[in-house]
């Protein structure tokens, strides 16, 4: 479980996050969504360690944020931040061998090539594991970034609008794989999407941020329906269950 308790951020003089307070539980997916500039992105790095905690209190399972070290956090939990900066000149191969840096720190072994191989495979990147990363698409670019963090072999996964750039049958793919690792490698997944539809589809749970607070969470049924988009984005748009989950029209 990620355990988060009266969590404050500011930058500058900017508030960010006004005292969260959060349980995810292990397994299955969880998604946050809320409007642009809601704290989103600030709440997982905060949980990832790529912002440096300053108030309240972050646990993974029993490793504490700010008391733990880096190694110990990320056997246990991965993120693909929104912003990624990498060299072009990296092959996807190399990519994702980077997922396993905090289990070998430099020196891969049999064991680590054979889970980055299977997270090429997995991702469907073999047939473009050679080429570098300016050689490829922006949806395939984007697979490989997640197809890194999932190399990392840990329980957790944190995954930051991972369906940027993927055209509607990458997203969907995209979300059905992870969907099969929550469900059948126990993964705990917690991912960013903007797209309530495709949080709505694919997951467990739903966490809506706004101006920094948790606005409502629960099961799709519980929370998405016109009176959150109201709230929460404040648009009217109606709302339909299919296939027992509440979808948008847009
Ligand atoms: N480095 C920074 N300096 C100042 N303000 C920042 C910085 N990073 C983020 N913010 C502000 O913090 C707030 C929350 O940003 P954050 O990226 O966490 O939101 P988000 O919900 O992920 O948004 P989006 O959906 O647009 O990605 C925004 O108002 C943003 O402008």
């Amino acid at each position: 479980m990620i355990r988060i308790r009266d969590v404050h951020h500011a930058i500058g003089k900017a508030r960010i996050l006004h005292g969260i307070d959060l349980d995810i539980p292990k397994g299955g997916i969880t998604a946050l969504i809320g409007p642009n500039g809601a704290g989103k992105s600030t709440l997982l790095s905060l949980v990832a360690r790529l912002a440096p905690l300053k108030q309240g209190e972050i646990t993974v399972e029993t490793l504490k944020i700010g008391a733990c070290s880096d190694r110990d956090l990320a056997k246990v939990l991965a993120i693909m931040a929104q912003s990624t900066h990498v060299s072009a000149r990296l092959r996807v191969r190399e990519l994702v061998s980077f997922g396993r840096y905090p289990w070998h720190q430099g020196r891969p072994g049999a064991q680590d090539r054979a889970l980055i191989e299977a997270a090429l495979e997995r991702f469907g990147l073999l047939p473009i594991a050679d080429r570098f990363l300016d050689e490829v698409s922006g949806g395939q670019r984007q697979r490989a970034f997640v197809a890194m963090a999932f190399a990392q072999d840990t329980d957790y996964l944190l995954l930051d609008e991972p369906l940027n750039n993927l055209d509607i049958a990458g997203a969907r793919s995209l979300m059905r794989l992870l969907r099969e690792m929550a469900d059948k490698d126990g993964k705990t997944i917690v991912i960013v999407l903007h797209d309530i539809n495709y949080a709505s589809a694919f997951a467990d749970r739903i966490v809506a941020l706004k101006d920094g607070r948790v606005a409502a969470q629960g099961t799709p049924a519980q929370i998405v329906d016109t009176a959150l988009l109201r709230d929460v984005f404040g648009t009217d748009a109606e709302v339909s269950v299919i296939g027992g989950r509440p979808q948008v029209l847009v």
